[in-house]
């Protein structure tokens, strides 16, 4: 009676198994089918080559089909013994609640796998897993032991998880993995993009693409980056000659495509990087018109801030889309001490050449970031006389190998301060930075968060310091309970400021205004 239905081809266009059902043994979705080959439940096309693909290289398939036992859930259990997949236990089911939410991993969705705990324990290709042992990653961070095997298993993720907690690597380990199998099956020479990650600025394309040519390395897995203000021809040259993955801002991708047929049929995996923003007036026109051109592809998406107007637009990008948020997003990383200072605007320079000139409170190499282009420039120049310190600054009227000059030297220590816009504000790894300066503060408390998030990367200690006053008013209202719930001190004028009434200072609970009060 079913025999007129169509397999399923892509493992998206399954439904989740219900209780009792046969589960696909690579994605966990609902198992229709057999594998002739192995025996085993799968749910499409899709997943039977990569099911087969798994028994040739020797591998067994499924994080979700090893056995389990109870397994004590101390620290020390948390990177067990599960080098050998597949005869590694797993965890049992409430212990695995167990241990996402020691981890603070929330997660929604169907049939979602179980967090990894170690890298060699989901199928990656050995080499990739030996790139990461050389990088230094020696075991998951927590968003990756829960992205990497949801990603893996073909789902469209949502991801929230704190500023420098490794989102980067949770998006990139799976592209590799995905881009090496398909390449090494492939017997014709077509050789299109299988991947696109986007991302706001140009800096951070070229950091992901940095990140992703040592992850990848040695792997059938080459990269373009796609990013205004370097010149187009060779861009479409690199893409010409064969790649993997493109890596680019919105903008400059369009153009690219407009101007030159990129096949873009084998593009499987989208991913947005930095998502709210890219979801915001400005990039999203442009964000969506690449996902268009694409046939329905696996989306990630990610941000350490994510709120519910963007959930709803990614719901609408794709049908089913798994939640994952581990820590406290949307929140400044608890690493950061938050110092604020009440400055009026004319006395600003002052305190910022003060702060740099005392041993006990400048931790160089520092970021300080203001609003304007005209300001980063003008007060770079006024650091580097009342100080003698050398600084440079970073903004988007700067060209392309001024901006990438200026952040070779802040990153080899060549000079101690950079002055940027938001430039440098959202997803910059500035690793050995443990201080910012927010001169301005940003519009946005996100922004805010992004900003104050470059201060620690994987939990070291950091410190930013806001200066604030009366004229930035339109953010009191949402920096007041950030500031208390990181504990950190309020200046008298903000608790006090007219525009902060509303605000509990105390419980942390809004204080209710009768329908009467304006002030
Ligand atoms: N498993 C790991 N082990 C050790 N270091 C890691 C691991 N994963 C990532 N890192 C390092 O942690 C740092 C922060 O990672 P990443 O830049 O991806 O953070 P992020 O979550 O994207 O932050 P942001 O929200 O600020 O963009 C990077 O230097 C990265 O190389």
């Amino acid at each position: 009676m079913f025999a007129d239905l169509p397999v399923k081809e892509r493992c998206f266009e399954q439904r989740e198994a219900l209780p009792g059902e046969p589960r696909c043994v690579v994605c966990g979705r609902y198992g229709e089918y057999i594998c002739d080959q192995t025996d085993d439940d799968i749910c499409s096309t899709e997943c039977k080559t990569i099911l087969l693909a798994r028994v040739a290289a020797k591998k067994k398939p499924a994080v979700r089909a090893a056995k389990r036992v109870d397994l004590a859930l101390g620290d020390e259990s948390i990177c067990i013994k599960d080098t050998n997949f597949p005869n590694i236990p797993t965890l049992a089911d409430s212990r695995i609640t167990a241990l996402r939410s020691k981890l603070d991993i929330c997660v929604k969705g169907e049939a979602i796998p179980d967090p990894i705990m170690c890298f060699s324990s989901c199928g990656l290709p050995e080499k990739l897993v030996h790139n990461l042992e050389t990088a230094g990653y020696c075991m998951p961070t927590p968003v990756q032991m829960q992205v990497i095997p949801a990603s893996m298993s073909n789902r469209s993720l949502l991801v929230s998880a704190d500023t420098g907690s490794g989102k980067t690597a949770s998006f990139l380990i799976p592209i590799i993995a995905h881009c090496s199998q398909v390449r090494s099956k492939q017997r014709t020479d077509k050789q299109g993009p299988l991947a696109i990650v986007l991302a706001p600025t140009r800096e951070l394309c070229q950091q992901v693409e940095e990140q992703a040519k040592v992850l990848g390395k040695g792997l059938p897995f080459k990269t373009a980056l796609v990013v205004g203000g370097d010149p187009l021809a060779q861009q479409i040259y690199r893409i010409e000659n064969g790649i993997e993955l493109i890596i680019g801002t919105p903008g400059r991708l369009i153009d690219l495509l407009m101007k030159h047929n990129v096949d873009l049929s084998d593009v499987s995996v989208f991913v947005l990087d930095e998502v709210d923003c890219l979801l915001q007036r400005g990039f999203r026109d442009q964000a969506m018109q690449i996902f268009q051109s694409l046939s329905r592809p696996q989306v990630m998406m990610f941000s350490a801030t994510l709120h519910s107007e963007v959930e709803k637009m990614a719901n609408s990008l794709t049908k089913t889309v798994t939640r994952i948020s581990c820590g406290n997003p949307s929140r400044p990383n608890k690493s950061v001490k938050q110092v604020v200072i009440w400055v009026e605007s004319k006395k600003k320079k002052q305190k910022i050449f003060e702060i740099m000139k005392s041993k006990q409170h400048f931790k160089p190499p520092a970021v300080v970031f203001v609003s304007s282009r005209v300001g980063a420039d003008l007060l770079s120049e006024a650091i580097t006389v009342a100080t003698r310190l050398e600084v440079v600054s970073i903004h988007g009227e700067k060209t392309m190998n001024e901006r990438r000059e200026s952040l070779r030297r802040f990153l080899t220590g060549e000079v101690s301060v950079v002055v940027s816009t938001g430039v440098l504000g959202r997803g910059m790894d500035l690793l050995k930075v443990r201080q910012v300066i927010l001169f301005d503060i940003p519009n946005s408390i996100d922004e805010y968060t992004h900003q104050v998030g470059r201060a620690s990367r994987m939990g070291e200690e950091g410190m930013a310091v806001v200066f604030v006053n009366e004229e930035d008013r339109r953010i009191f209202q949402e920096l007041v309970p950030v500031l208390k719930t990181a504990g950190a001190p309020i200046p008298r004028e903000l608790a006090n400021s007219r525009y902060t009434v509303g605000v509990s200072l105390g419980s942390g609970r809004k204080r209710k205004l009768s329908s009467r009060s304006h002030l």
